[in-house]
């Protein structure tokens, strides 16, 4: 390969962020050797408002010789700081408590601003001000909620709704809701604050700057910045669990929210898991298609992938040997002197499971007569979200276990149970995990845990034991080395502790090394180098993508070129071009009714007007039988070809078949039976027979069921015994079609092309094609017969006299259906030979001749008179087409088709 190894520009998405990664490596070794220690702020230096990098002095010198930092803006609800107010223009900040905060104050690889609440009102002009550059000294940028909002967005929708339900305690029940509203009023609530979110990023954003919001408050927000400005680089994180579609379900606006979230470039979870369950909300609710890069919507893919957050595990490990934090594990250690030390430390909120905890505990004693004044557990218990009720009652309810425990099993110099309802500062903290012998995580559902991961940072000289849940996102990094439980299991934790109390001292290093080698690489700076890289390849990624995408039809022009041409050919497919839109596949709406397919009512009369134009010829070209297109189409003056063009009929003549002499039809009883199976094993899927084709499908079907069991008959039929049939297996969305080889609608145009220029004995070329549909891949051949540049090879229809009236079924399949039949006496067509002239895109000139030049029927003339400019292929609701052009719908379908006739009625 010519140049260096950075010069190459990969093309795979893989191969590009192993590179950019490799490039972020030496960068990062070029700033050690240049500062060392230039470490990102600790807590303590961003409330001292050196939340920039320090060796400051080194740092000119050094920005010179190293790239740029990208801009970033974290837009989260809440600042990493919470203001108090000490007078009316005075402030002082507070660090925030949470895993969020923490994981974000370890990343220094941007340039970043924070956008979010400082979690205080503040209505009046001067507070909004001052605040504002009290904030600004950290690279903070405030929004401002009033209290309402906070009440009904804050209190309400995210942490009384979307909080429960995320974590699995489902949606509350009416004594919940009505202390905080109705759902409405909060969804309203939630709605504008995000907007007010949106407001200010958009006020700050500058082109070129990565936004990356963060969690369940603002599902909303992805949305509101992409309606603002579409090419903003926009990420989603979400930092709790993502629960199983079957719970998101549940929620009212479970479609709007995941429709929002939608909207960004990259959706990042935790784990694995959770982005599954994203995925298969939005193929399950949202009848979408879920991929293994992330959701799909018309061609338009949102990435989803997992990025499980770290800690800055050195900030951690240095603290250690600060002497406030040596003196404080001094001091510890002579006040538990003589007894093992358990820990817990979690905001007092019902996911964490803290009362399963203390009654684990309280167990263990019970059981364990002989630890009672040799083990003591501490829990630090942060207050949290106190304005909303289930948090008061969860209060009272630790408060009285604790207090029912320490009376039974306390001394009257000791008590089992030390639980402080505030939080620690950072130092504290750091002796406090330094000195546990066990700490115990009961989380009963939890996005990660960064308490696990902070206590693994403090114990490399300790080697204490982590008990952890296996409903904490932590569970699938730390798992190894922890012990995992069930917290819901009482006994189950209540034998862990022991089990961990009583654990020799290499099982405790082995463990412990594990989970010190995976807290010590795995980083926040690593998370979210990691989570804006993927997000700026997902640009380019997206841009390679949209280049493939083709351009919406111009009606327009469209309509214009038709208005000049005297000799027009409409085709038009019938399903989902036609048709009235249905909901998305998977939607599971009314099958009864979507399937009795059925003309779009507003084309009636557009259909007869452009059927009555003599310079008009329209065919409906469709995969349906013949009778469907009896029944939607008898009444108009136009040709039908059924099944794939495999039948033809001028709706004031006879069925006849196009279909090639030699096509075989001897595999479909073996088909037939394959998928009588598939669909008695799959419920709401359903089969239909037609005289060239078999069709199974599923739409209707459990989505992720019917894709096994879709994957399961296509093994079988290409691998199995029919393998060696002459026929096609396709698959669609969620259908898998066979039919006999050559069975296209491509393969048939131009039997039917001639069969139409001879009954209408037409003189003068066709100067004018429109063909519009929603074809399967396979069906898309018909696209490409008109395009002069990927013409199908002469040899496919080398045709003599391939239209003829039906005389006797040539299927298997005609047998067991009654079908309206052709009169059998038709006569034969002589052989039809025709010219087609096509000149090159645009510029006029003749194309070099083709099987067509060779096949004149009436001597001297010419058939197609298209050049780029008068075909226009359309796809209907596709991104990936071989068409000119796309559609969003059948409803745009429906108005330019309107237009075409009301233009035409003019002129
Ligand atoms: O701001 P609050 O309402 O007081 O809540 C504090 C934070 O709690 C949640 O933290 C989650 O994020 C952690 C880091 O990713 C993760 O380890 C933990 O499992 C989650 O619960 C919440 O998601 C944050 O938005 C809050 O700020
Ligand atoms: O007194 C305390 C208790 C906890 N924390 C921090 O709060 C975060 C809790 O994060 P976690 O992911 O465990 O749970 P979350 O509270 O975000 O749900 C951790 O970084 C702790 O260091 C703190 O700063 N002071």
């Amino acid at each position: 390969m010519p140049g260096n190894k950075y010069s190459y520009i990969p093309s795979t998405r893989l191969e590009r962020l192993l590179r950019e990664r490799e490039l972020r490596k030496l960068n990062k070794e070029v700033d050690q050797c240049l500062t060392d220690g230039d470490n990102w702020s600790s807590e303590e230096e961003f409330l001292q408002g050196v939340a920039v990098p320090r060796g400051l002095s080194d740092r000119c010198e050094r920005q010179e010789r190293r790239l740029p930092k990208q801009r970033l803006l974290v837009v989260a609800n809440r600042l990493p700081v919470s203001a108090v107010r000490r007078g009316e223009d005075s402030w002082a900040l507070e660090i925030s408590v949470g895993g969020l905060v923490s994981a974000l104050l370890g990343v220094n690889e941007f340039e970043a601003r924070w956008i979010g609440w400082a979690g205080v009102n503040v209505p009046d002009e001067i507070g909004q001000r001052t605040l504002t550059w009290a904030l600004a000294e950290k690279r903070c940028i405030p929004v401002f909620l009033d209290e309402e909002v906070v009440h009904q967005y804050y209190n309400g929708y995210c942490n009384n709704i979307l909080w429960p339900l995320f974590h699995y305690l489902g949606l509350p029940q009416e004594d919940r809701l009505a202390t905080t509203r109705s759902f409405q009023s909060q969804f309203d609530a939630y709605k504008k604050a995000n907007q007010m979110f949106a407001d200010v990023v958009n006020e700050h954003y500058q082109e070129g700057d990565i936004v990356w919001c963060h969690d369940y408050h603002l599902m909303f927000l992805p949305k509101c910045l992409k309606e603002y400005n579409s090419k903003m680089k926009v990420g989603w994180f979400l930092h709790t669990p993502f629960p199983s579609s079957e719970i998101h379900r549940t929620l009212p606006s479970r479609s709007e929210l995941l429709r929002s979230v939608l909207a960004a470039d990259l959706v990042g979870f935790h784990t694995y898991d959770y982005a599954r369950h994203f995925v298969s909300a939005c193929t399950r609710i949202l009848g979408l298609e879920g991929t293994p890069d992330g959701v799909e919507d018309q061609g338009k893919l949102t990435r989803v992938a997992a990025f499980p957050i770290g800690i800055d595990s050195d900030r951690f490990i240095r603290a250690l040997e600060l002497p406030q934090v040596q003196d404080h594990i001094k001091e510890l250690k002579e006040r538990f002197a003589g007894r093992k030390v358990m820990l817990g430390v979690d905001r007092l909120d019902m996911i964490k499971g803290i009362p399963q905890k203390i009654l684990a505990f309280e167990k263990f004693l019970e059981e364990n007569g002989d630890w009672r004044d040799k083990v003591v557990l501490l829990q630090i218990a942060v207050p949290t979200r106190t304005d909303v009720p289930e948090y008061q009652k969860l209060t009272c309810q630790v408060h009285e276990i604790v207090g029912r425990i320490n009376g039974r099993f306390g001394t009257l110099t000791t008590v089992p149970i030390h639980h402080l309802d505030r939080s620690l500062d950072f130092h504290a903290l750091c002796a406090l995990y330094a000195v546990t012998d066990v700490a115990l995580v009961t989380s009963l559902r939890d996005g990660m845990n960064l308490v696990s991961y902070e206590f693994v940072a403090c114990q490399d000289s300790k080697k204490g034991v982590l008990i952890l849940s296996e409903f904490a996102g932590a569970a699938q990094s730390l798992g190894a080395g922890a012990i995992l439980v069930n917290p819901w299991n009482i006994t189950e934790v209540s034998a862990s502790i022991g089990y961990a109390l009583n654990m020799p001292a290499d099982e405790r290093e082995k463990r412990h090394n594990h989970n010190f080698m995976h807290v010590t690489t795995h980083t926040s700076q690593e998370w979210a180098e990691t989570f804006v890289s993927e997000l700026n390849d997902t640009i380019v990624e997206a841009q390679l993508r949209i280049r493939q995408i083709p351009p919406l039809l111009p009606s327009k022009v469209a309509i214009e070129r038709y208005l000049q041409s005297n000799n027009r050919l409409l085709i038009l497919g019938f399903n989902a071009t036609l048709t009235q839109p249905l909901d998305a596949p998977g939607r599971r709406g009314d099958q009864l009714k979507e399937l009795e397919l059925k003309l779009h009512p507003d084309l009636k009369e557009t259909l007869k007007k452009l059927c009555d134009d003599p310079k008009t010829t329209i065919i409906i070209l469709s995969g349906s039988d013949r009778t469907l297109l009896d029944e939607n189409f008898g009444e108009y003056n136009m040709w039908l070809a059924a099944e794939h063009g495999m039948f033809l009929r001028l709706t004031k003549g006879d069925w006849m078949t196009t279909m090639p002499e030699n096509l075989h039809m001897d595999w479909v009883d073996s088909v037939k039976h394959v998928f009588e199976y598939f669909t008695e094993r799959t419920p709401r899927s359903h089969f239909e027979l037609r005289d060239t084709s078999l069709s199974w499908n599923y739409k209707y079907a459990d989505v992720e069921f019917g894709r096994l069991q879709a994957r399961d008959m296509l093994q079988h039929l290409w691998t199995g015994p029919i393998s060696n049939s002459s026929l096609d297996v396709i698959q669609g969305a969620r259908s898998v079609e066979v039919r006999a080889v050559g069975v296209t609608k491509g393969a048939a145009i131009d039997r039917i092309l001639g069969e139409i220029v001879h009954n209408k004995g037409m003189k003068a070329p066709i100067d004018y094609v429109l063909c519009i549909g929603h074809f399967l891949a396979k069906d898309e051949d018909i696209y490409t017969f008109f395009e002069p540049e990927l013409r199908p090879e002469p040899a496919a229809v080398a045709r003599a006299n391939m239209v003829s009236p039906i005389k006797s079924p040539k299927s298997k399949l005609s047998s067991g259906k009654s079908r309206p039949r052709a009169s059998p006496n038709k006569p034969h067509r002589p052989l039809l030979t025709l010219e087609k002239r096509i000149s090159n895109h645009g510029n006029g000139t003749s194309r070099q001749p083709n099987r067509f030049d060779s096949m004149s029927v009436h001597e001297g003339s010419s058939v197609l008179d298209l050049r780029g400019d008068n075909y226009f292929s359309c796809a209907v609701g596709r991104k990936r087409s071989n068409a000119r052009y796309l559609l969003g719908s059948s409803t745009d379908v429906v108005t330019l088709l309107k237009e075409l006739a009301e233009a035409s009625s003019l002129s």
